[in-house]
């Protein structure tokens, strides 16, 4: 059994395969490290071979005979034990997620919460119904749809939503009949291990969930490449989502894809200046910034240009960086050495394109902070659409400002990307809403409330570059972990 204790040196974080905790073959591991704190290692990882994945995919294979014959009913009790579990788990689960990838310890309690009400949901998706009955053209006969799990479904999460991603695709997955094998990112072992161990607690059988951790290039493209996964389903960036997606396509394996974001938000002349600022600082700074659906753009009408910019910056200059246990701070570190190098590396490319940094992009003054991976939030001015930091995915504290003449032409602006995931619009004026609803290329449309923050009952996913254009959660999830069945009958 793996535990992790914060107060002990760094945890060992071993594979869960079969039922059981197992060190990896080879005996290799991998740091998960503190971005708070540089050098703090939190656990070592597992870091596992293709031999290890193999042991996962028999063991999911094996189980998956009995786990698809209980009733929906029977699954979701289990679903439900889970849920109870991680609930009752919260500060743990919080305080690991917190200390090995910098999101406020209330974001991180937030989102482990919702991993309990993810997992709710779907335990009570066993009792709804799976098909239709379509009348056919026979009077004999009875024609109907049912559907069947798909079989083993690879999952490889990343480490910005280290239990909802994760969560909302094992438990669609279990909860219509199939067996899992999950690849963490390994920057978010701790966590994963500790969410793991509800699924062992709960009494999922041996071979049920299983997990094995390790470097995205062996065990994620392992996953992707395995003939004993019927399906594969990925969050992440869009360079690695689309090798996994080429490689489960070359064998002939279902895929889902859940990738990157640009995400503006249009404050239009008539908007409320002060819910406009707020939600485009909620939106495009908690969590750092590290999210698909953070707000990167910000498209505001000439009218308010000036007055929104000062009201946006005066806030952004008040809030609190520093590390997420402290209870005073409202933005954490970016969660690892690498993600700091890509937002600096984006801060500058902005300031070199010509770009106005108003506020921001740098390592806090305090000292105090000198030992993480923190950048002041950062406001640019004057961004025009074809800049770098107008374009590219940052995933970092970042708002780029970009005037519009007027409605039309933002909407114009916030369409000119390749990404479609989420995009939000501030406004009085029906007329405005309903042109942006339909115009707007995003999966997630919103009128008067931030970017960010999906709830789970809805379909999630996007358009464009954005996805596989499937969608996830809510009933939608059931189109990828399913295969339909029609039935037709005669006596
Ligand atoms: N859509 C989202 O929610 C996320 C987007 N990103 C974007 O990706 C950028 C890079 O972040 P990373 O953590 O490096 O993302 P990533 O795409 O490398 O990692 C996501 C998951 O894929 C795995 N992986 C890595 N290489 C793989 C491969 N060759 N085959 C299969 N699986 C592989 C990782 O181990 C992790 O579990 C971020 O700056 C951000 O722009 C990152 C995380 C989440
Ligand atoms: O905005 C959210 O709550 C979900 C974001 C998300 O799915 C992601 O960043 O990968």
């Amino acid at each position: 059994m793996t535990a992790v204790h914060e107060n002990q040196d760094a945890v060992t974080i071993d594979n869960y395969i079969g039922g059981d905790w197992r060190a990896p073959a080879a005996g290799e591991r991998m740091p998960s490290l503190n971005p708070a704190k540089r050098g703090e290692v939190v656990g070592m990882a597992a870091a596992s071979d293709l031999t290890d994945l193999d042991e996962a995919v028999k063991a999911a294979d094996a189980a998956l005979r009995a786990w698809r014959k209980l009733t929906g009913a029977q699954r979701g009790a289990l679903l439900f034990k889970a849920a109870d579990l991680l609930e009752s788990r919260m500060e743990t689960v919080g305080r690991a997620m917190t200390r090995e990838m910098g999101k406020t310890l209330g974001e991180a309690k937030g989102e482990t919460a919702r991993g309990a009400a993810i997992l709710r949901y779907y335990a009570g998706e066993g009792m709804r119904p799976i098909g239709d009955v379509i009348p056919s053209t026979d009077a004999e006969a009875l024609m109907f749809t049912t559907r069947a799990p798909l079989g083993v479904v690879g999952v490889i999460s990343p480490w910005n939503f280290p239990v909802a991603i994760p969560v909302w695709k094992m438990a669609p997955a279990l909860i219509y009949g199939n067996t899992v094998v999950w690849k963490p990112a390994v920057e978010t072992a701790a966590t994963a291990a500790l969410v793991m161990q509800c699924f062992h607690d709960a009494g999922f059988s041996a071979g049920v969930v299983n997990m094995v951790l390790g470097d995205g290039a062996v065990i994620g493209q392992g996953i992707a490449a395995h003939p004993g996964i019927h399906a594969v389903t990925f969050t992440g960036s869009n360079r690695v989502g689309k090798q996994v997606g080429q490689a489960a396509l070359a064998r002939g394996a279902k895929y889902q894809l859940e990738m990157g974001g640009k995400n503006p938000i249009i404050v239009a002349a008539d908007a409320d200046l002060d819910l406009a600022v707020d939600a485009t600082i909620s939106g495009g700074l908690r969590s750092t910034g590290q999210k698909c659906t953070a707000t990167s753009r910000v498209i505001v009408l000439s009218g308010v240009y000036e007055t929104f910019r000062e009201k946006l910056l005066a806030k952004v200059k008040a809030l609190r960086v520093g590390d997420g246990l402290d209870a005073e701070t409202w933005l954490g570190p970016c969660a690892s050495a690498k993600q700091y190098e890509t937002v600096m590396r984006y801060i500058n490319k902005g300031i070199e394109e010509g770009a106005e940094l108003l506020t921001g992009g740098k390592q806090p003054d305090d000292p105090a902070l000198s030992e993480g991976y923190f950048v002041a939030p950062a406001v640019f001015d004057k961004v025009t659409p074809t800049m770098t930091i107008a374009r590219e995915e940052i995933f970092g504290p970042v708002l780029a400002l970009i005037e519009a003449r007027d409605m039309a032409e933002a909407i114009a602006l916030a369409n000119d990307t390749e990404y479609g995931l989420s995009a939000s619009l501030y406004t009085r004026d029906l007329g405005s809403a309903l042109s942006f609803i339909q115009e707007t290329d995003a999966g997630l449309v919103r009128v008067n409330a931030e970017t960010a923050g999906v709830e789970l009952q809805a379909p999630f996913g996007g358009m464009k570059g954005s996805s596989s254009h499937s969608r996830e959660q809510g009933q939608a999830a059931i189109e990828f972990y399913t295969s339909v069945k029609t039935v037709f009958m005669k006596p």
